[in-house]
């Protein structure tokens, strides 16, 4: 579980989180939605201690990272699995070694150790006899997957996901989402996802908050969306064409 309390954040004399409280809960895909610039990647960062927030507090089960010691920050940032947007993988490493990265910075295991990690977790992803081929060799769905594999190779307690579909045809979209959902639920983990699609909001919004221009307007399930009459919400669903339709549809046969 991840609290955070009140945080503020801003660049100069522009105030870009104006104040945001929340929880992300365990074992669940909590997604963070909102316009282009509503500070969504900038929450993330904060997050993930990338920013500092001017004011507020954010808090790891129950300790604040504010209270952490050097060591207790350390053994923070190795519970936490990021995967980026676009992947972020090593073009010139192949992909079991993009995947032992994390276990070569934060373990201490034998190589053995560390590739039947690597190949549990590739198993996990259903990705397998891709170990020697380089990201270029493998399609974008696939790549996904490495990263995501990537990610969890060290049992994160946390994994936060920018934008993990960018790119992505619908389908393969689609197959990454339940991914993450899956794993998230598998291993209880406390996932946080950062998107503006839509359909990732219907497929795994177990908890979803709602950022505009810094504020948090809205928080609830993927199954509240369509109950609320929340303007912000109305308006961001339906900012998606797919979903303009659906409604035009609901609307002619009422
Ligand atoms: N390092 C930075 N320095 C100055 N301003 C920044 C910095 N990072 C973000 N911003 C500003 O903060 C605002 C929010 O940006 P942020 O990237 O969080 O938006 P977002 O909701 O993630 O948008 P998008 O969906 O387009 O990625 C923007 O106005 C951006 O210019």
């Amino acid at each position: 579980m991840i609290k955070i309390e009140n945080i503020k954040k801003s660049f100069g004399d522009e105030e870009i989180l104006k104040g945001i409280t929340t929880t992300f809960e365990k074992g669940k895909t909590n997604l963070i939605i909102g316009q282009s610039g509503s500070g969504k990647t900038v929450m993330l960062k904060c997050l993930i201690g990338l920013f500092q927030p001017e004011e507020g507090r954010i808090y790891y089960e129950d300790k604040a990272i504010q209270d952490m010691n050097d060591d207790e920050q350390r053994t923070l940032r190795e519970e936490i699995g990021m995967l980026f947007q676009g992947g972020a993988l090593f073009d010139s490493m192949n992909i079991e070694d993009n995947v032992m990265f994390p276990l070569r910075m934060f373990s201490s295991q034998k190589k053995s150790e560390m590739l039947t990690r690597v190949n549990e977790v590739l198993k996990r992803v259903n990705l397998e006899n891709v170990n020697k081929k380089f990201p270029a060799e493998i399609s974008g769905g696939m790549q996904k997957r490495v990263s995501i594999a990537r990610a969890i190779v060290n049992n994160p307690k946390y994994l936060f996901c920018d934008e993990p579909n960018s790119g992505l045809d619908p389908r393969t979209a689609t197959v990454i989402d339940n991914l993450i959902q899956e794993i998230t639920h598998e291993y209880n983990i406390t996932t946080i996802v950062v998107t503006h699609d839509m359909n990732s909001v219907m497929e795994i919004g177990e908890n979803i908050v709602l950022l505009k221009n810094g504020l948090l307007v809205w928080q609830g399930t993927k199954e509240d969306i369509f109950k609320t009459d929340n303007e912000d919400v109305t308006k961001f669903v339906y900012s998606s064409d797919l979903f303009k339709k659906i409604r035009d549809i609901q609307i002619s046969e009422q």
